[in-house]
C-alpha cells in the first residue's frame, strides 16, 4: 500500500484570517519496502503529519492518497482497523492491564478473540523489543517510560497492517535499545514489504531510514532526492 500526499496544505486555525500555515505545497509518496524517517524542529508538525495520514486530521487543501484512492474515500474506521497502525508519542497504553494484555488486546480487536498463536505472538514480540520477561504481568502503570514504550511498539507490530506510523518511537529508550527498535522497523518494513515512517528527533534512528524526510518551510523535503540532485 502506497501513500501519496499531493500538494496537501495544513492549518489548525482556519477559516480565520491569521491561520498560521503548518504545511504548504506538501509532495511527498511513500513505498511499500521501505523505512522512512520524519525530522524536523519540535513543533514542525511531526505528529499533525502522523494525524493527517491517520484521517484524525484533514488537508486544508490537496489530497492524500493510498494507493490510488483518495483518503476521504475511504472509512476512518477501516483504515484505523485493518491499514494502519500507530505507536503514539505518549503511548496511550490501557494503564491498569499487563504489558502482555495491552499487546494481545490489540490483536484481539483484530481477530476473532485471543487465540494461542496471539500470546505466542505478544510475548516473541515482547521479547523482541527487549522487555524482561519478569515485566510481561506487570500492570503497564508500574513500568518505566522507556518499558511502556517498548510495549507500545509491540502492541502495534502485531497488528501487521500495511502501513506502520510511529511517533518518536525512541524517545524514551536508551542508545543500544534505540538501535534495537531503529532495526526492528527498518526490518518490518524490508521483509514484510511494508511502510514505515517513523518522526525522529533521533539521528541515530533515522540513519537506518532509507529516507529521511525534513520538514522544511511547511513543505517535505527528501534528504535522499537532494543528494541525488548534487
Ligand atoms: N490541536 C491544536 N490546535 C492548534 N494548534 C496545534 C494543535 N496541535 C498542535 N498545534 C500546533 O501545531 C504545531 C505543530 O505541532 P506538532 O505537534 O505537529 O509538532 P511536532 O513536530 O510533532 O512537535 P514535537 O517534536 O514537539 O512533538 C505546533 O506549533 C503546535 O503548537
Amino acid at each position: 500500500m502506497s501513500i501519496l500526499l499531493d500538494d496537501v496544505a495544513f492549518s489548525y486555525n482556519l477559516p480565520k484570517k491569521d491561520g498560521r500555515f503548518i504545511f504548504e505545497h506538501v509532495h511527498a509518496e511513500f513505498s511499500p519496502g521501505h523505512f522512512y524517517a520524519v525530522m524536523g524542529p519540535s513543533g514542525s508538525g511531526k505528529t499533525t503529519l502522523m494525524k493527517l495520514m491517520s484521517m484524525e486530521l484533514s488537508p486544508s487543501a490537496g489530497a492524500i492518497h493510498y494507493d490510488d484512492k483518495d483518503i476521504t474515500a475511504l472509512s476512518r474506521q477501516t483504515l484505523l482497523q485493518t491499514r494502519i497502525s500507530r505507536i503514539y508519542q505518549d503511548y496511550l497504553l490501557v494503564p491498569y492491564l499487563s504489558a502482555r494484555d495491552n499487546v494481545l488486546l490489540a490483536a484481539e480487536i483484530l481477530g476473532k478473540g485471543r487465540t494461542s498463536q496471539d500470546k505466542d505472538r505478544a510475548e516473541e514480540l515482547l521479547h523482541t523489543v527487549g522487555l524482561d520477561t519478569e515485566l510481561w504481568n506487570q500492570e503497564v502503570l508500574s513500568l518505566s517510560g522507556g518499558e511502556q514504550q517498548r510495549v507500545a511498539i509491540a502492541r502495534a507490530i502485531i497488528r501487521d497492517t500495511p502501513v506502520l506510523l510511529a511517533d518518536e518511537p525512541t524517545g524514551s529508550l536508551d542508545d543500544e535499545n534505540t538501535m534495537k527498535i531503529a532495526q526492528l522497523l527498518r526490518d518490518i518494513a524490508h521483509e514484510r514489504n511494508r511502510v514505515v515512517i517513523a518522526c525522529t528527533h533521533d539521528i541515530e534512528c533515522a540513519r537506518l531510514a532509507d529516507d529521511i524526510l525534513s520538514i522544511r518551510n511547511r513543505g517535505l523535503v527528501s534528504l535522499r532526492e537532494e543528494d541525488n540532485h548534487a
